[in-house]
């Protein structure tokens, strides 16, 4: 999948641009404050229908406007030319449109053009929550099988009817009734289902990034041998269902579900200890970037697909030779990459990619240097 043209209305400080991007390396470059990351943000709406800065879309909206928009033509691999668009008004309305029709759904366009972003917050996938590890798996599983989000979904459905059901029994002091008991058991079986189908699926895709994770991160950091680990969120051995029913007392007592596929984390170590402990800033920096590249890679052998690749502020603590590395492999994946940086000599003209286009951001304005 590679965007032709990229137009985008009353984004932020973006008035109106529209440009026609290489379909290999984009180099964009300007002054802070001059709108590259914001055209970085309307790429990344493409791909998830929400910002990668915030979590109130309304504020992307130009001010004193009352919506933006958002369109792009793409071209696909054997397939026809597609066209996405999105609007956010500020009345909270978000319109997507595939091909000219409508659709409410942001998962439809989601799964049409994946997109991946890394920038010096990455990090917090290293040493962030579990939530942002689980949201990384996800990702990956979603764009090889789509239907997985409608699994995710139902699995967190199924969640909130157990997780309300406990709560109801922490708070009545009464011993609980059969039929309460009876309803638990039903939430519980439905829970293990989706539960152990997600944990199934998340299992398999782990099993066949690793290998492609190892070799980036022997290329990437040499100096480091990396140890991963993919955990459940309960002891797989014991089927979900049967290990939520012995821990049934302290369910009741927490008032929640505390095991299963929403608990899920991975770990990655160095000799025996977590590599957040051991690493750099920029090191861990590679890490995530040798993450997200094994995560390209893999989705273009499962699908024969590539997606954007969104590097913004590229400067920030990588060094000129591991720019180089990440942004060559990168290309090599046929990802369609758009680089920020601040100068212009930070963005390298990598020898051996032809293809290349340079932009200059100055004011909101984009424009094309020839
Ligand atoms: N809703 C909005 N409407 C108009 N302008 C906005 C809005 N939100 C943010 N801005 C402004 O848009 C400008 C562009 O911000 P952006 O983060 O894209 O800059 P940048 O080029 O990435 O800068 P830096 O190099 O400092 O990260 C900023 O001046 C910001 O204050």
């Amino acid at each position: 999948m590679k965007l032709n043209q990229l137009q985008i209305t009353n984004f932020r400080n973006l008035k109106t641009v529209t440009i026609s991007p290489s379909s290999d390396l984009n180099l964009i470059y300007g002054a802070n404050g001059s709108g590259k990351s914001s055209l970085l943000e309307a790429l990344h709406f493409i791909g998830f229908g929400r910002s990668f800065r915030t979590n109130k879309p309304n504020n992307a909206i130009a001010h004193q406007e009352t919506s933006f928009t958002i369109f792009a033509q793409c071209n696909q691999e054997s397939e026809s030319p597609l066209s996405v668009g999105l609007q956010r008004s500020a009345d909270d309305q978000f319109v997507c449109s595939i091909n000219g029709e409508r659709s409410n759904r942001v998962s439809d366009m989601a799964s049409l053009v994946p997109v991946q972003i890394f920038t010096p917050q990455s990090i917090e996938l290293l040493i962030g929550s579990p939530g942002a590890r689980r949201r990384f798996i996800d990702w990956g599983l979603f764009h090889v099988e789509h239907s997985f989000s409608d699994m995710f979904r139902n699995y967190q459905r199924v969640l909130r009817q157990r997780n309300a059901l406990l709560k109801s029994m922490q708070i009545s002091k009464a011993s609980v009734s059969s039929e309460i008991l009876a309803q638990l058991d039903y939430w519980t079986n439905q829970l293990s289902i989706l539960g152990t189908t997600i944990d199934e699926n998340r299992k398999s895709y782990w099993e066949s990034f690793e290998p492609l994770f190892k070799a980036i991160s022997s290329q990437f950091l040499p100096e480091f041998s990396f140890e991963l680990s993919y955990h459940s969120g309960w002891d797989s051995n014991v089927p979900l269902a049967d290990f939520l029913r012995q821990r049934f007392d302290s369910e009741r007592r927490y008032g929640y579900t505390s095991y299963g596929p929403h608990k899920a984390d991975f770990k990655i170590k160095v000799d025996g200890t977590l590599a957040v402990e051991v690493l750099s800033r920029g090191q861990l920096r590679m890490l995530v970037a040798a993450l997200q590249l094994a995560q390209t890679k893999h989705l273009f052998n499962q699908k024969n697909q590539s997606g954007l690749f969104l590097l913004d502020d590229i400067g920030a603590e990588l060094d000129e030779e591991k720019r180089r590395l990440f942004i060559n492999e990168l290309i090599k994946t046929t990802s369609q990459v758009f680089v920020t940086a601040i100068e212009k000599q930070q963005l390298f003209e990598p020898t051996n990619i032809t293809n290349i286009k340079v932009f200059h951001v100055e004011h909101g304005r984009v424009t094309e240097e020839q």
